[in-house]
């Protein structure tokens, strides 16, 4: 069994994605954005709605403005009547049902004040247009080309808006769209046949060749080649793959022609299943989304209150109930908190793409929010900061009751089932000398330990030196400390109750791990070793690493009962680990991250999991966190403070000064502000710190 990055992370994503009825993008909810579903429409509504503004616009006479081209002839108020009323019914319904849809849920929320603002137009000038026919004495007001402009200028921005939603969260999408049609099977027969991608099933093989994207997941069978996985894990550097190893479906393929053996295809596929994860990350909600939804929920009664005060002042000043209307919609759209409702959804969408393109996986949306105040990062040493790829660097026999070779069948009767990267290390070892392990039974792992079985009717154990206790026989001990000082965990056989021989077994540091612990140092962040391996293998570890802090010798349960203390202390902590021994200190922490290549059992447990199993990686993700709460911050100030600023200016504090805006310009300034939020969230990178 080799330990291969992709291979784990491939079949561990399959815990984590839950409903794949999900999966449909344009039926996404996020905060505060309910009327995305209407998203398809904005665009075709935004083009009809244009061509039916128009007539309206060149018939209607705009109040207080005559345009230079004004045309208007018996009857063309009829026209624009007929006009506008469809341009109310069908530009105006996303907004309208939008309404109704926040007034069931009693959350009445921007859709209601767009509504009611086009609602007040329209049948405020039907009221108008009615009295003016009765009586052509009357002259009361309308506001036709107030509410076709308006219109016309809402769709336009939540189209926009829209867009930009879309765009942060479905980079994932894209690169599955981006998937061949057409893919190359070998059939049974051995001949070549082409189907098209949705005809491919698991097991089915397929012949990938140079510079094709990989139509799906699956293991190479044969020929070798680099692929990039850019899209996925954000490294652009080829990867080689040999046969057994796994690719992953939308990845590209660059100089060999390999040969595939299907292991997942569409739903089942990798970035189905990355994709599955981001959007249940979204649909959870943080802190911060809490604080924008009660400000936004607020900013809708301020809304409406100021709306009705500005109209019984503009009443009581101008006599005209027309000019008092006019104010009231100009304030009621103008007050629509969208730029608010959508400043944390948006940031949060762009981080998590950003995130899992970069080769971080967000389990959970409030763990990136909780990543920026950790003190404390505890590593886990093997498979962490370790490649947890061991090799066998010496064998010694200590007792001539058995031949060497016997020793070693018994030792690969217990390691054979076990799943411990030692256990790997071992079988290659006796793989390597071509010697066939005796059958076991009863294997039993033993939790910080080892191994123990039945062999040949007797009982077999390989441990550690905590597993040593109950044995008597002496060895000397001189042999030990040469490989111990070299950072060697040891392992002994002990076979019906006498010490047969000792295994050591070395492995080698994550060339990026030293580094990674300087630069967690220069941020002021404590990193912590936990190792369930011994004081010897632990010190040689952390000496080379730079590391001041460490504890050895963990039992999976004394890892989580540290972790444990400093939470309980009140230290946010971050837990990084791979193995079944890290699993409870994953679910302890602050944020519990796991190495992509670790155990299943592992990335169950983790809020966060590094896809590369790159332990640097911790780098970007503090990164992230950061730039993401900046962005969260700014974009809350952006949508809150423009309101504040808006609604008096639509109310005509500043009429005195000539300074006074109609419902459209009103809408358009309510859509600016929610596209400078929307580019402010796409905005949004890693840095480089
Ligand atoms: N299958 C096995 N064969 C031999 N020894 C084992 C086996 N499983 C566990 N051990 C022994 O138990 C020790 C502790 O294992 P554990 O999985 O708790 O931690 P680890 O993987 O060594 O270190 P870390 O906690 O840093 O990942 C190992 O160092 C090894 O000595
Ligand atoms: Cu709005
Ligand atoms: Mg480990």
């Amino acid at each position: 069994m080799r330990h291969d990055s992709m291979k784990h992370t491939d079949h561990d994503m399959s815990h984590m994605s839950m409903d794949h009825s999900k999966m449909d993008m344009s039926n996404h909810q996020m905060a505060g954005m309910d009327h995305s579903m209407h998203m398809g429409n904005f665009k075709k509504k935004f083009f009809v709605s244009l061509i039916l503004a128009i007539p309206i616009i060149l018939l209607s006479p705009m109040m207080g403005m005559t345009l230079p081209i004004q045309i208007s002839f018996t009857g063309s108020e009829w026209i624009v009547m007929v006009l506008s009323t469809i341009l109310f019914f069908y530009g105006g319904q996303p907004f309208l049902s939008g309404a109704r849809m926040e007034l069931s849920q009693k959350q009445p929320a921007m859709m209601t004040l767009i509504a009611m603002g086009i609602s007040v137009s329209y049948f405020y000038s039907l009221y108008g247009f009615i009295m003016n026919l009765v009586n052509p004495t009357t002259h009361v007001m309308n506001f036709f080309w107030e509410l076709a402009t308006l219109i016309v200028v809402m769709l336009l921005g939540h189209w926009i808006e829209m867009n930009a939603v879309s765009n942060a969260s479905n980079s994932l999408k894209k690169i599955a769209a981006l998937l061949p049609d057409n893919v190359t099977r070998i059939t049974q027969s051995g001949k070549e046949e082409q189907v098209s991608l949705s005809d491919v099933h698991i097991n089915d093989q397929l012949i990938v060749r140079s510079g094709d994207k990989i139509p799906a997941d699956g293991t190479v069978i044969k020929g070798n080649t680099m692929v990039n996985e850019f899209m996925i894990t954000g490294e652009s550097q080829g990867i080689v793959k040999n046969i057994d190893d796994k690719v992953i479906g939308g990845t590209i393929n660059g100089n060999g022609t390999i040969e595939i053996k299907v292991t997942g295809t569409g739903k089942s596929g990798y970035i189905s299943k990355v994709m599955d994860m981001v959007q249940q990350a979204q649909n959870e909600k943080i802190p911060l989304e809490s604080l924008s939804d009660k400000v936004a929920k607020w900013l809708f009664y301020v809304a409406l209150g100021s709306g009705i005060i500005s109209f019984i002042i503009w009443l009581i000043i101008s006599k005209d109930v027309g000019i008092a209307f006019e104010r009231m919609v100009t304030v009621l759209v103008i007050a629509c908190p969208h730029a608010l409702g959508l400043a944390i959804p948006l940031v949060i969408a762009r981080s998590t793409s950003l995130a899992a393109q970069n080769g971080l996986l967000l389990k959970n949306k409030k763990a990136l929010e909780a990543t920026n105040h950790i003190d404390y990062v505890f590593l886990d040493k093997t498979g962490t900061l370790t490649q947890g790829q061991f090799a066998v660097t010496g064998f010694n026999m200590i007792s001539d009751q058995l031949s060497e070779n016997e020793a070693l069948k018994i030792i690969g009767a217990l390691e054979k089932n076990a799943n411990h990267p030692i256990a790997t290390g071992i079988m290659d070892y006796i793989n390597q000398k071509q010697l066939t392990p005796y059958d076991s039974s009863d294997t039993q792992a033993i939790s910080g330990v080892g191994v123990t079985a039945l062999v040949n009717g007797k009982t077999a154990k390989i441990v550690n030196e905590k597993g040593l206790t109950d044995v008597s026989t002496q060895f000397n001990p001189s042999i030990k400390k040469e490989y111990q000082e070299q950072g060697n965990t040891l392992s002994f056989l002990i076979y019906d109750g006498s010490l047969i021989a000792m295994m050591a077994l070395g492995d080698t540091i994550k060339p990026e791990s030293k580094e990674f612990i300087a630069k967690l140092k220069e941020q002021g962040i404590t990193p912590v070793m936990l190792t369930g391996d011994n004081q010897q293998a632990a010190e040689a570890v952390a000496k080379y690493l730079g590391l001041d802090h460490y504890y050895s010798d963990l039992l999976p349960g004394d890892k989580e009962k540290i972790v444990k203390e400093y939470v309980n202390k009140g230290d946010n902590v971050m837990m990084v680990g791979d193995g079944v021994n890290d699993a409870p200190s994953l679910i302890s922490a602050t944020v519990g991250v796991a190495i992509g290549a670790g155990t299943d059992v592992a990335i169950d447990s983790a809020d966060i999991v590094l896809t590369n199993s790159n332990p640097e990686d911790v780098l970007k993700l503090l990164n992230l966190a950061k730039h993401t709460r900046r962005k969260m911050i700014q974009n809350l100030w952006w949508g809150a403070g423009y309101n504040i600023a808006a609604i008096p200016l639509a109310a005509g504090v500043l009429a005195p000064m000539g300074i006074l805006l109609n419902p459209a310009v009103g809408a358009i300034l309510m859509s600016l502000s929610t596209v400078i939020v929307a580019i402010n969230a796409l905005t949004l990178r890693i840095g480089k710190e």
